[in-house]
């Protein structure tokens, strides 16, 4: 029988990642090949016309899955009944910025747009913010959506998550499926923790299969982390496919499940104070998924060299969840 038709919303859909992104959704790369999609698609009133190239060229490329495509330029309008949430619109970095830095232009935005999703989304709308500062923008975002529940609300980390798995696999010569349990710890920017301690490499401790701890507590550890700027000098943009691979890889983890053998991935999501985080703040955590639900992975023993870099990462977030606060009032004024 036919799968009722899921509706995706996508902002910035005239942007970098949108366009890589619409046609992994609607290709069935995120939701399944036996999922019908109606695509929303909002961009703001500049980007009107590219945006409307972007329906063009998904209407040309004859997707069986696609049922629907509505564009607009009022969140309201695009935020109707969606199922699934991509919040992608806002401002990339460029070259020698922080994540932060893009901050006063893009919490704004999240909001006004966590109002529309509230009022008008599907009562149980997953969202994954994807737009800088995204552990921040989710924050924003759930404290102005109180309909939507915190659980719902997470942000990308899974494209660090997934630097990780590759950077390890180049590094053995083996192929990238047989990395796991690696973690992305804390915030997306350069202060986050890629955490090899519990992760394998065809099937052994991936310190002992590596037998460098040198690089994986050196290099390795800051090329993830500066991986977002090393793209940008390489291209003169932003990370684009790889972000939108990563979007479909945890919007299908979360929704379909994470694999039975109990691997996990990394997710944003509101910290329950496991950890040792600070509860509240959106923080990336090892998670598995069942039944459209995430659980943090407990139990994993954590030494003082990475409890110290988990904290430095929650401090990040905290100062970053103060300066987010400063914009809105700022705003507000
Ligand atoms: N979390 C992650 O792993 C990653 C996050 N990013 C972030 O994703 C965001 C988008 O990146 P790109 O697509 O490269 O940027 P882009 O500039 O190519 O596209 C952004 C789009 O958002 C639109 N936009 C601006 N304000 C909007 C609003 N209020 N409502 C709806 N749309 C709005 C713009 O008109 C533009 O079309 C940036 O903030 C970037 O830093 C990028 C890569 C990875
Ligand atoms: O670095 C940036 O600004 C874009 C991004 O978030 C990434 O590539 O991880």
């Amino acid at each position: 029988m036919t799968k009722e038709a899921k509706h995706v919303l996508i902002t910035g859909a005239a942007g970098q990642i949108g366009y890589a992104l619409c046609p992994m959704v609607a290709g069935g790369r995120m939701l399944g090949l036996d999922q019908p999609i109606i695509l929303h698609l909002l961009d703001i009133e500049p980007a009107k016309q590219a945006l409307e190239g972007v329906k063009m060229e998904l209407l040309d490329a004859a997707f069986p899955l696609l049922k629907g495509i509505i564009t607009s330029v009022d969140a309201d309008i695009a935020c109707k009944d969606v199922d699934i949430a991509i919040m992608v619109g806002g401002f990339p970095r460029k070259a020698g910025m922080e994540r932060k830095d893009v901050m006063t232009k893009n919490v704004t935005i999240y909001r006004d747009q966590a109002s529309a999703l509230g009022k008008h989304a599907s009562k149980d709308v997953k969202v994954l913010v994807v737009a800088n500062p995204a552990n921040t923008n989710a924050l924003i975002l759930k404290e102005y959506a109180p309909g939507i529940a915190p659980e719902n609300i997470s942000c990308l980390t899974r494209l660090d998550h997934n630097r990780a798995l590759a950077q390890v696999a180049e590094r053995l010569g083996l192929h990238v499926v047989e990395v796991k349990n690696v973690i992305i710890w804390g915030n997306h920017s350069s202060t986050q923790y890629p955490d090899v301690n519990h992760g394998t490499a065809g099937g052994k401790p991936i310190r002992e299969v590596v037998k460098d701890d040198a690089w994986l507590d050196g290099e390795f550890l800051t090329t993830v982390q500066q991986r977002g700027a090393a793209i940008i000098k390489a291209r003169g943009l932003s990370s684009a496919l790889s972000a939108a691979s990563s979007a479909c890889d945890h919007v299908r983890d979360w929704v379909l499940g994470t694999p039975s053998d109990g691997s996990w991935v990394s997710m944003g999501v509101v910290s329950d104070g496991s950890y040792g985080t600070p509860a509240g703040l959106v923080y990336s955590f090892p998670v598995t998924c069942a039944d459209g639900k995430w659980k943090i992975v407990q139990g994993l023993a954590i030494d003082e060299r990475s409890a110290e870099k988990m904290k430095a990462t929650a401090d990040e977030l905290a100062e970053e969840r103060d300066l987010a606060h400063e914009c809105i009032a700022a705003a507000n004024a």
